[in-house]
């Protein structure tokens, strides 16, 4: 037996690493998982190039608890290690990295959060194991070693009679981690973290019906028929699939396997994601992927089921900010890639450049996969178009090449659900909505309801009402405005019809100076001008008496600063603004100036004014009563 000192400069290291990993004293089971499954896969490339002569089989890798003797096991069949590895990999190579780790991460590294994403490797176990022990075999024709250290630089190595090829890591659980001797945990960490690892791991035991058995069937002089109960059989209980769709070909994978994967993922996701994307390159960084596209709706803030980061089919994190740009977090999916720098910050990762890459690369892909979906199915790509929405509006906002792309198949639907391409609007309202300065005026509503009558008025004059109602689309119109050229896009409440389009027909009104000068007083008397400003308009006799606007620029600030954006916060204290367009061409306002009586007129006038709110839906509450009790005595 040897006996001797692990060469590590610090006096006793384990307390301090027990210390600082606090938080993340789980990932020595991923550690150690890796490890066995490193082992395997050196050992299958060692067969393959004909250097290891054993047989490489099917080897598995077993996690067990001994509650009662309180140590973990992990055992793998890999290619084992000799006296002497043990030595130079165990007390060489793993403390000096343990110690590098320390000495590099001591004071950053618990703050910064990013040491579950870094393995502390085998010496990760002492995270959570008062003592520890390794039983390897190597597949060299050497005795076994038996390796034991109760975390003080001391250690013991002595050989064992282990015969099978293989290693075997027992923990001895310390008081404190008991937690670690529980199915439940361990269970739930294997699912965590090795659901997709490369080599099958073994958690116990489960019972299923026998496939080779086929229950008989009797029938008894009644003709009552009985089934004999199936057979059951014990099996080993594989926790992962070894072979997720991410680590095939696009080509060997037809669409029910891409959402067989995707419940696999996310086995509380019921609704199924609306298409995918399989990213799959190796030159010049190694990633692949399979990214989904969930239903989105309006709602950008649900984030429960995120995008997991894989290095190697060992799960990472599924915090993939500054890896997938901002835009993309909203999917989900896995990304695999072994060229992700994993030990290093955040703010550090968005400056790498192999990151930037990944970056830029992913969101090209997602880029041609929604263009190609538009062009090979377009009626298909019209109805996901809700869904979708946000996702691609706030990366035509914050990435300026997806910008650049998206024009190819971002969709601008009209209120009648007709759904256009920028160009293509551009060329269908390009003569009639070109006002008179050249400018090109794209209309929308926010709410087919709420924005009925003022949709009806655009529409009556022939225009194209568009139905633009994301939460973000404010943002979008703002940079349209900037990057296109001589266009603006004014919601169709923003002015009476005439005025959001203006035209160089000057409208004659019907009544003189005089007149208006009368109408003008009156109407000042009446309405509250903290609320409303009033504004004379000679317009189609047809159109509406009173019409209450909000100015388009005031409104979309305020909306802007709603769904965040810088600089703006002046707008959002603002109080709401109303313009309130009279009609000076309408019969109502003739009547209202040849009324007699005053109060016949202020009567007119406060009723003309609550049609006018209730057709923006600003009547409400105590007006909205007064209103209707109003009504019904005029219909008396
Ligand atoms: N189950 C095992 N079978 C064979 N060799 C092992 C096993 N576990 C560890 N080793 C050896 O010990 C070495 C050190 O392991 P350790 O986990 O500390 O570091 P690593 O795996 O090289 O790197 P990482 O920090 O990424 O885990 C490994 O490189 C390997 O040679």
């Amino acid at each position: 037996m040897t006996k001797g000192n692990i060469n590590v400069s610090v006096e006793n290291i384990f307390p301090l690493i027990k210390k600082f990993l606090y938080s993340d004293h789980e990932i020595f089971l991923r550690e150690l998982v890796s490890n066995a499954t490193d082992a395997t896969l050196k050992l299958k490339h060692l067969t393959n190039v004909g250097d290891a002569k054993v047989e490489y089989g099917n080897p598995q890798i077993e996690v067990k608890i001994d509650k009662e003797g309180k140590k973990l096991h992990i055992i793998d069949q890999g290619l084992g290690m000799t006296a002497d590895e043990v030595e130079k990999y165990i007390n060489q190579v793993a403390f000096s990295g343990a110690e590098e780790f320390l000495d590099k991460y001591k004071d950053s590294a618990k703050d910064s959060g990013i040491i579950g994403h870094f393995g502390l490797g085998f010496y990760s176990a002492f995270m959570v194991a008062e003592k520890v022990e390794i039983i390897t075999k190597s597949y060299k024709d050497e005795p076994a070693a038996h390796w034991t250290c109760d975390g003080s630089p001391e250690f013991t190595l002595e050989t064992a009679d282990k015969t099978d090829r293989g290693t075997e890591i027992i923990l001895h659980i310390a008081e404190d981690s008991t937690e670690f001797l529980e199915e439940t945990r361990i269970s739930e960490l294997l699912l965590k973290y090795n659901k997709f690892m490369p080599i099958p791991i073994k958690f116990g035991t489960k019972q299923i019906n026998d496939p080779d058995f086929t229950p008989k069937t009797t029938t008894d002089k009644d003709g009552k028929e009985t089934t004999e109960p199936h057979k059951q059989i014990t099996v080993d209980n594989i926790i992962n699939n070894p072979n997720p769709a991410w680590t095939k070909q696009p080509s060997e994978l037809k669409e029910e396997d891409y959402s067989g994967f995707y419940r696999e993922l996310y086995p509380m996701q019921f609704e199924e994601p609306l298409f995918n994307i399989h990213l799959n390159v190796d030159y010049p960084f190694n990633l692949t992927g399979i990214l989904y596209f969930p239903k989105m709706g309006q709602d950008i803030n649900i984030q429960k089921d995120r995008i997991q980061l894989y290095q190697n089919q060992v799960f990472v994190t599924d915090n993939v900010e500054g890896i997938v740009p901002e835009f993309l977090t909203m999917l989900r999916g896995v990304i695999d890639s072994p060229d992700i720098p994993l030990n290093v910050s955040r703010s550090y990762l968005q400056a790498d450049g192999a990151v930037k890459k990944i970056s830029s690369y992913i969101t090209r892909k997602v880029a041609d996969k929604l263009k190609s979906l538009f062009n090979n199915n377009r009626e298909d790509f019209e109805a996901k178009w809700n869904d979708i929405k946000i996702v691609i509006e706030y990366g035509m906002l914050s990435e300026e090449k997806f910008f650049e792309k998206a024009d190819a198949f971002a969709l601008y639907p009209t209120v009648d659900g007709t759904y256009y391409t920028y160009e293509e609007l551009y060329n269908k309202i390009k003569a009639k909505q070109t006002d008179k300065d050249d400018k090109l005026v794209i209309l929308y509503a926010s709410n087919k309801d709420e924005q009925h009558s003022y949709i009806e008025a655009a529409k009556a004059k022939g225009y194209q009402v568009l139905l633009l109602d994301s939460p973000i689309v404010s943002h979008l119109m703002q940079k349209l405005e900037t990057t296109k050229d001589k266009i603006s896009f004014a919601r169709v409440d923003a002015d009476h019809i005439d005025k959001l389009i203006q035209k160089d027909d000057t409208k004659i009104s019907k009544l003189d100076d005089d007149q208006t000068k009368k109408l003008d007083t009156l109407l000042k008397e009446v309405i509250p001008s903290e609320k409303f400003t009033v504004q004379l308009e000679p317009m189609d006799s047809d159109a509406a008496p009173f019409i209450i606007t909000q100015p388009e620029f005031m409104r979309r600030m305020k909306e802007m600063q709603a769904t965040g954006g810088g600089g703006m916060n002046m707008f959002g204290n603002m109080p709401e603004m109303y313009n309130l367009v009279v009609n000076t061409n309408s019969a109502l306002v003739g009547e209202i100036l040849g009324t007699k009586t005053k109060k016949k007129q202020e009567r007119l006038i406060n009723q003309s004014l609550d049609l006018a709110r209730l057709s923006q839906g600003l009547l409400k509450g105590e007006e909205l009563t007064n209103f209707i009790k109003r009504s019904y005595e005029m219909i008396k």
